[in-house]
């Protein structure tokens, strides 16, 4: 089988030739933008960064393109709104805020400050201004786009006020104060982070608190967002307070009404495109293109092996393999793999048929910034597409809409007195909102069917109201981008070079609001990349393959299967059949899957667009080191690839040296839930061989009658994982030197099995538990205490 060279957009269209060498040029930036690797704890790099600092800023040569002030000017805007944002969020909530700011006196302008020098800064002026929205990633790291920003400004985040001074650029017009470079300089803060972490926000914090003490001036309060409550509420709450105070210092005078429902100014233009008469081909805008894998460049691995991994009767358990050979990318145990998902057909059409573009589904169309100065020209990272592909594989289409999305973006197009009526609460009242679009799960293309219900209702439209209807420009802005979804490596790269695998558990669950289930497609909610992953192992397996090219007469190959109590239909009428469901009640969506390059239907070769993501998540460097792993449920993934090579290297060498390894794992059930069972007995029993006291301790939940978590059976086994912990010494008397490792669940698991350990050693130690609390957190600033948690 060939080898894919790189990645190819789906079923993306493009004319040939000439198209190429365009878009090639429009999307340099993902083409070439090649971003640092985040491998490093946030202790590591301080220690780096502070000559890195001095270093960068002398070697830098001013280069104009990477000016944003200059950037800004050029633009004729008076204020830059930089992100940092790992998948996502800040980025769309930078987008967005620079629509609710915009007025003729507040002129903003959202930037990548990947793609900008953070030595311009001194060079704003009091008329300008700079708004930060940032995310916090990792354990309190910055993301990968305000890494160099974060190294230069925050030299050392411990010690702000004894970090060096960064050397900005000083501007024409006047000298720069040497301790207070950025004195006249003002800016804006939105942090977005999740409370359940131990590092809440400290990414917005800590340059916050460094752009104070380098003299520059915060317009309003520093906004903190927490996602593990109501982000987008933290959101809206920061705006209202923050958006006057911005315009009153840029001299604005009229304040923004806040009724106002006025239709909003496009920020894309749409044009179809003559399909009759140019050569339209089948896109492979990357093939040859890229040297570099990464996340803007994902490789489209050959999907080598995907199983159920146990019977548990209501839950599909994954294990995908994929092939990275010929990607030059290298995966290492504790790493992460991106994938890029595909909407479900059904959610697509579900789409489609709302913004009543079924008929035109698959015409090509050119989608460009209607803002000439704007930094990104094109939507998409292809020239041309259709309406159905840029649905299926650029933009998020089944998140909840959020209220102030739906004030600014769908609001303004109701023409009816039901339609307004409708939207009015769930643009205006939290609660409402929260009610029913948020635990209705309620996407854009639902809310715009329940509008339309709403109006039906309400009989006969009033005189001159016309029925709801929803531009694509407006469908366009209002759907993030899709981003990938990142999965613990659960395989050794030493063991298994070039196959990394995802261990995942399907996600799917109903809507609980009456209105959801009388909708369209019913109340059943099911996450993106977890059932586009059962949707490749279905179609892998022989799961009713159809090919829908001959039946949807499209030109492009479109590779799926539909199930449809065995009927097979045309797509398009995928969204009007009521949904099946399989033995596990879940229900079974189609998807259109990428075959690999000249593949027959019949082989059933398929791959998927991934890259690799390097973590700080790692084995001791030495093997004589002590290892506790914390894993329950898919939280074994990384501690898989962990045991993986310790087992190899006790196999390779028994007589050489090994820390005792010890596996807590939990799941509901020993029967059905037990993955990799077998697999892991035999490599304890490997590892067994250098490390004798090496054990798997299980707790499964629901074998007896009292819950039993991997939390209860640490406390229970004290003394061996206080032994563990010793590493050979008679008493701890600070951070232990073994490494422990936690994976999973962040709001519960992950803080309840920091207090059983603390507990375990106060005993041991007759130290308090805020003693012992305290030792854990030098464990976590030495690396020797990680966590790779998800909430
Ligand atoms: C792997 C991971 C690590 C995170 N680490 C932190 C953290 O240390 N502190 C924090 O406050 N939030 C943390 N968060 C929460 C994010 O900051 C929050 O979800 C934010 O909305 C993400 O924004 P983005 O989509 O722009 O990256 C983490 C999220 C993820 C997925």
């Amino acid at each position: 089988m060939a080898t894919p060279a790189a990645f190819e957009w789906g079923d993306m269209v493009i004319v040939s030739g000439v198209i190429i060498g365009a878009a090639t040029f429009l999307l340099r930036r993902y083409i070439f933008g090649a971003k640092p690797v985040q491998d490093l704890t946030i202790a590591q790099k301080a220690a780096m960064a502070q000559s890195a600092t001095k270093a960068s800023a002398a070697r830098k040569e001013y280069d104009p393109d990477r000016d944003f002030v200059l950037k800004m000017r050029n633009a004729g805007k008076n204020v830059v709104i930089l992100y940092g944002s790992q998948t996502g969020t800040a980025e769309d909530f930078a987008t967005r805020l620079s629509k609710d700011i915009h007025s003729p006196a507040v002129r903003p302008l959202v930037l990548d400050p990947e793609l900008y020098d953070w030595q311009c800064l001194a060079s704003l002026s009091n008329e300008e201004l700079v708004i930060f929205v940032l995310a916090t990633a990792g354990e309190g790291e910055p993301t990968d786009n305000m890494e160099a920003w974060y190294n230069a400004l925050a030299s050392d985040p411990e010690a702000l006020d004894d970090s060096e001074v960064p050397e900005f650029r000083s501007p024409k017009d006047r000298e720069l104060d040497e301790d207070l470079p950025l004195q006249g300089i003002s800016y804006a803060m939105f942090g977005l982070g999740n409370n359940t972490y131990e590092q809440f926000n400290h990414h917005a914090r800590v340059v916050d608190r460094r752009l104070l003490s380098l003299g520059a001036s915060r317009v309003g309060e520093r906004g903190e967002g927490d996602d593990d409550a109501d982000i987008e509420e933290d959101f809206s709450r920061w705006k209202e307070a923050t958006l006057p105070l911005i315009r009153e210092h840029l001299g604005s005078t009229t304040p923004l009404e806040s009724g106002d429902e006025s239709m909003p100014e496009p920020t894309w233009k749409v044009v179809e495109m003559d399909s009759t008469q140019q050569a339209w081909v089948k896109g492979e805008l990357f093939e040859g293109a890229v040297a570099t894998h990464d996340s803007r460049h994902p490789f489209l691995a050959p999907v080598t092996a995907a199983t159920e991994l146990t019977p548990a009767a209501d839950r599909h358990l994954l294990h995908v393999e994929v092939d990275l050979a010929g990607s030059g990318m290298r995966h290492e145990a504790g790493d992460h793999i991106g994938v890029y998902p595909t909407n479900a057909d059904e959610e697509v059409d579900l789409m489609l048929d709302a913004l009543e573009l079924l008929d035109k589904a698959d015409v090509p169309i050119c989608v460009r910034a209607t803002d000439p100065f704007a930094p990104q020209q094109s939507l998409f990272p292809v020239e041309t597409t259709t309406y159905r592909a840029a649905f299926r594989h650029y933009l998020e289409i089944t998140a909840p809409v959020p209220r102030s999305q739906i004030k600014s973006m769908v609001l303004p197009y109701a023409r009816s007195e039901a339609a307004r009526s409708f939207l009015r609460p769930l643009a205006e009242d939290k609660d409402a909102h929260a009610a029913t679009v948020g635990s209705g799960c309620m996407s854009l293309a639902r809310l715009v069917n329940a509008v339309r219900e709403a109006e039906k209702k309400a009989g006969s439209l009033g005189d001159g109201e016309q029925p709801f209807a929803l531009p694509i420009e407006a469908a366009f802005e209002l759907c993030p981008r899709l981003q990938a979804r990142l999965y613990s490596i659960s395989s050794s790269g030493k063991v298994h070079p070039e196959r990394p695998t995802i261990t995942a558990v399907v996600l799917q669950y109903d809507a609980k609001t009456p209105l959801s289930a009388q909708a369209k497609m019913g109340a059943r909610r099911c996450g993106v990349a977890t059932n586009y992953l059962l949707g490749a192992l279905r179609y892998l397996r022989g799961d009713y393959a159809v090919d829908l090219a001959a039946t949807a007469g499209s030109t492009a190959l479109r590779t799926g299967y539909l199930v449809t109590n065995n009927k097979q239909l045309p797509i398009a009428d995928a969204s009007s059949v009521a949904m099946v469901r399989d033995h596990k009640d879940h229900v079974l969506q189609s998807f259109t899957l990428q075959p690999a390059p000249n593949s027959s239907l019949e082989a059933r070769e398929l791959t998927m667009p991934v890259f690799i993501r390097k973590s700080a998540f790692r084995l001791p460097a030495d093997q004589a080191t002590p290892i506790i792993m914390i894993g329950p449920g898919t939280g074994l993934a990384p501690m898989r690839a962990f045991i993986q090579e310790r087992a190899q290297a006790a196999r390779e060498n028994p007589s050489q040296p090994m820390g005792t390894a010890l596996l807590f794992f939990g799941a509901r059930t020993e029967a059905h839930d037990y993955m990799y069972r077998e697999e892991l007995e035999q490599l304890f029993e490997d590892i067994r061989q250098a490390a004798p006291a090496s054990q798997i301790i299980t707790a499964f939940s629901r074998d007896q009658p009292q819950k039993i978590y991997v939390q209860h059976r640490l406390a229970e086994h004290g003394e061996l994982v206080y032994r563990t912990l010793l590493s050979g010494q008679q008493r701890l008397g600070g951070a232990p030197k073994a490494h422990v490792y936690v994976c999973g669940d962040a709001k519960n698991m992950a803080k309840d099995v920091s207090k059983a350990l603390a507990s375990l050693i106060a005993e041991r130690e007759a130290i308090s538990e805020e003693i012992a609390a305290r030792w854990i957190s030098d464990m976590r600033k030495l690396s020797r205490y990680q966590e790779d948690v998800w909430s």
